[in-house]
Formats: structure tokens, sequence, C-alpha cells
């Protein structure tokens, strides 16, 4: 047994996942249990311990000084996502966490949410509200930006793009939906099916922290219906490639939406490893635009760290 791992012992724990984006979620509302890199590095461990693309920590946000910066201005966030990659490091975000991590609140009778109700969830990209719905959860992901506005606007692109399976470096654009992306656009489905990420893909020039890399592949047509159409993989920054990126799916939604041009729907739908989720673009009450993600949100087991 991992030391990390006993120190955990009589800790119970959940596992889910969004479109196969998998989590350990833990329930910490007091902000008293120490969650080290290493100890995350342990539970996420697909042999020696539970194995997950990362590791939630449900608190009350006035119990951790993240959360109680945030209640300042949203004292409506009562629960703080604490979101950790697999390896260890802390992340802004996680738009399949979220949905996870609002269905393990309810499952654990911490929160009680109906069909259509709103919970404001705080997490290191700020509030975001996650809304109930008939397929899982809707979130309001907030506003976006470009990382790199100059480039995005003068060239359409920013940085290039070098993975094992591409025999060329790509042209790419990076958004941050909270936490940071680049994406790729491919050319057909062989180069999608046969992308290698097993190394994490090369972005020069890179975004201060690193960014989550995505390969999109547009449907073709793109748009049938209204509704736009993308294929995507993904290759996480401290997770290595997942089956699904919910802020993945939204970055890449809008890149390609940049690249089609005027015309181009504010529906999207993304198809990922695990599933699909849908990307809505729409005008908030701020006069922003916001991006508004859905998906399921699925427990597969509830356990106890022996
Ligand atoms: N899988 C998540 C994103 C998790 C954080 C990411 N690896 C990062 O470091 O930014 C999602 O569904 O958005």
């Amino acid at each position: 047994m991992n030391a990390e791992l006993l120190n955990w012992s009589g800790q119970v724990f959940s596992k889910g996942h969004g479109t196969g984006n998998d989590f350990v979620l833990i329930a910490d509302p007091a902000g008293e249990q120490e969650l080290s890199a290493s100890a995350v590095v342990a539970i996420c461990d697909r042999r020696l311990g539970i194995g997950a693309d990362g590791v939630i920590r449900a608190v009350k946000s006035s119990n951790l000084a993240e959360g109680r910066a945030l209640t300042e201005t949203a004292p409506e966030a009562e629960w703080f996502m604490d979101y950790r990659n697999s390896d260890g490091t802390i992340a802004e975000m996680c738009g399949n966490g979220v949905r996870v991590f609002v269905q393990f609140l309810l499952d654990e009778g911490l929160i009680s949410l109906q069909l259509g109700e709103t919970l404001p969830v705080g997490t290191r990209a700020g509030v975001k509200l996650v809304e109930r719905t008939a397929q899982g959860f809707a979130v309001d992901m907030g506003v976006w930006n470009f990382i790199f506005p100059e480039l995005a606007a003068a060239r359409g692109v920013d940085s290039l793009v070098t993975a094992d399976s591409l025999e060329v470096a790509r042209p790419a654009l990076s958004i941050s939906t909270g936490n940071a992306h680049t994406v790729v656009a491919l050319a057909n489905r062989s180069e999608l099916d046969e992308l290698e990420l097993f190394k994490e893909p090369i972005v020069e020039p890179a975004a201060e922290h690193g960014s989550n890399v995505e390969f999109a592949l547009p449907d073709e047509p793109l748009v049938s219906d209204g509704v736009a159409t993308i294929s995507m993989r993904v290759h996480e920054r401290g997770s290595g490639e997942t089956y699904s990126c919910g802020t993945g799916a939204c970055a890449a939604a809008l890149a390609t939406r940049f690249w089609a041009g005027e015309g181009a729907p504010n529906d999207w739908q993304v198809n990922v490893p695990g599933g699909q989720l849908q990307v809505t673009f729409f005008i908030g009450a701020d006069g922003k635009e916001h991006i508004r993600l859905s998906g399921p949100a699925v427990i597969v087991a509830n356990g106890t760290f022996i």
C-alpha cells in the first residue's frame, strides 16, 4: 500500500465521470483534509490507486482561502470545487468536473436542487451557475478570451503544435475558457483516429502556465439543422489524454466557429471519445458573450480508503 494512501484510511469517496472524464470525489465541508500533490498522484494511479483523471474536493467556500475571496462578491456560492489534475497540479476549472461535483453534492445529501434550478459553484475561475436538466447539467461557463488576442486578430492562429503522429507542426489558436486551451484543426478522420497522444504535444509559443491541447475535426458538412458538429480528442495539461474535456470542448467549438467565419451557428455538438457535449454561445445579463456547456454526470461507485 502506498504510504500516501494510508493517510487517507477511513476517508469515504465517490468515483464519477462526465463523458468518460473521471474523478475521485471527496466531501470535506470544513476544509480539514490535506490534499497534497503526492496524495492526488497516488489516488489517481490507475494500477496502484483508485484511478482517475483528477481529484475533486467539495469544500464550503467559507473554509478555503480561495473560496472566501470569492464569497466577498458572490456569497451565494456556498460550495467550492477544489479541482486537482492527476499529476497533483491545481487547475482553475473543469467543465466535466463541475457537473459531476453537483451530482455528488446531491447524492451526498449536501444540497437539494430540483430540475430547472441552478446552483452557484465557486471555482478558481469564478462562480459558475450549474442548472439541473433532464439530461444532466447545463453550466454557464462565463465569458471567454483569446490568450494571444493580437495574433488571433492578425492571423487567425497564434501558435504551432507538434504532436507525435502529425508529420508537420500545425497552426493553432489559444483560448481561455477559465483555463488555457490550444486548439488544432485536423484535416480528416484518420488524422484524428491515429493521433498519438501519449506524449505531451509541444505548443510554441506556449501560454504562461501551459495549456490543454484539443485536436478538432469539423463534420462534413459542419452545420446540419442549425447545429455545428465537431469531433475532438484532447491532451490535458496535468492529466494526459482523457476521454473528454468540458472546457476544451468549449474552446474547440469557439476556435472552429472563429475559423468558420460569419454565419457560423451558436449551437454546437462536440463528440469526444467518452460521449457528446453540447456547447451554446449566448449573450449574458452582463451584455457579454457567455458559454453554456451541457452534458451528463454519472456517479459510478462509493467507497472507503482502507
Ligand atoms: N477535464 C477538465 C479540465 C481539467 C483541468 C485541465 N487539465 C487544466 O489543467 O486546465 C474539463 O472537463 O474541463
